[in-house]
């Protein structure tokens, strides 16, 4: 990555509402660069439109966010300023893995000579050739997490990028985040798996009923209780 530290994401008192219901209330949240952030809550709590309003996907109705000091809309290409996986599935069924991410790099604006280099990187380069409707769900995974390194962006949101991954795979995943973070990138990641988070987060935010209701380090987090998993549950009222 070429430049200074970035000054990540910025969500400042957003509401989201899809189909008449609020379904993220208020939310504010600072994602800073060389740290790598989970979003935990319970299946329905917000975090995927959360993310997928952080990408642009989805409007909010109220408040603003910032990625690396601007709204997304004005950024010339925003893959540059924000490299987004949010669902293992969103390839055209007529490519090639190769074929997805010089489609993706075109029509992003970025020079399509780093296909290679993502390839190379998550480990799909002997794959590459071969038709995405026959990529196992790890292969998929590792396919998004390569569109979201296109870009070589300061800033990087991924939601549930471990399901369906190997132990390799996994312990691949770990080593990526920790690289990101170490360059100095704000990671967003949505994981229900907390012994990742507990290996590979420097924070987490926890949403529930779509308003984050916790937002600290993690060892922070957890001062006091028993587990990870306890300081959440007892976050979100499942336990006292
Ligand atoms: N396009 C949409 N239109 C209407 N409601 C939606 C839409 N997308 C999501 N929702 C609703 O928003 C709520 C939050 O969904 P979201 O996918 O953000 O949750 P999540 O925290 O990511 O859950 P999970 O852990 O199961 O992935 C759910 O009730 C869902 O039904």
């Amino acid at each position: 990555m070429t430049g200074a530290l970035s000054p990540g994401i910025e969500i400042d008192r957003v509401s989201i509402r899809l189909a008449g219901r609020e379904i993220v209330r208020e939310a504010s949240l600072r994602v800073a660069g060389g740290e790598v952030t989970y979003l935990l809550g319970r299946n329905g709590a917000g975090k995927s439109t959360l993310l997928r309003a952080i990408a642009g996907i989805v409007p909010v109705s109220a408040g603003t966010i910032s990625v690396n000091g601007a709204a997304l809309a004005r950024a010339p290409r925003p893959l540059a300023q924000i490299g987004t996986h949010l669902h293992p599935d969103g390839f055209h069924s007529g490519h090639t893995g190769v074929r997805h991410l010089r489609w993706l790099a075109t029509a992003s604006g970025i020079n399509p000579a780093r296909v290679g280099a993502v390839l190379e990187a998550v480990g799909l380069t002997s794959a590459a050739d071969r038709p995405v409707t026959g990529y196992s769900l790890g292969m998929r995974q590792r396919l998004g997490i390569a569109g979201a390194l296109l870009g070589d962006a300061p800033t990087l949101i991924l939601d549930e990028p471990l399901n369906g991954l190997d132990i390799m795979g996994i312990r691949w995943m770990r080593g990526l985040l920790a690289d990101l973070a170490a360059d100095g990138r704000s990671v967003l990641v949505a994981s229900h798996l907390f012994d990742e988070v507990r290996r590979s987060g420097h924070r987490v935010a926890v949403v529930d009923g779509g308003r984050i209701v916790a937002d600290a380090g993690v060892d922070e987090f957890i001062d006091g209780h028993a587990s990870l998993e306890d300081a959440y549950l007892s976050t979100i009222g499942e336990i006292r």
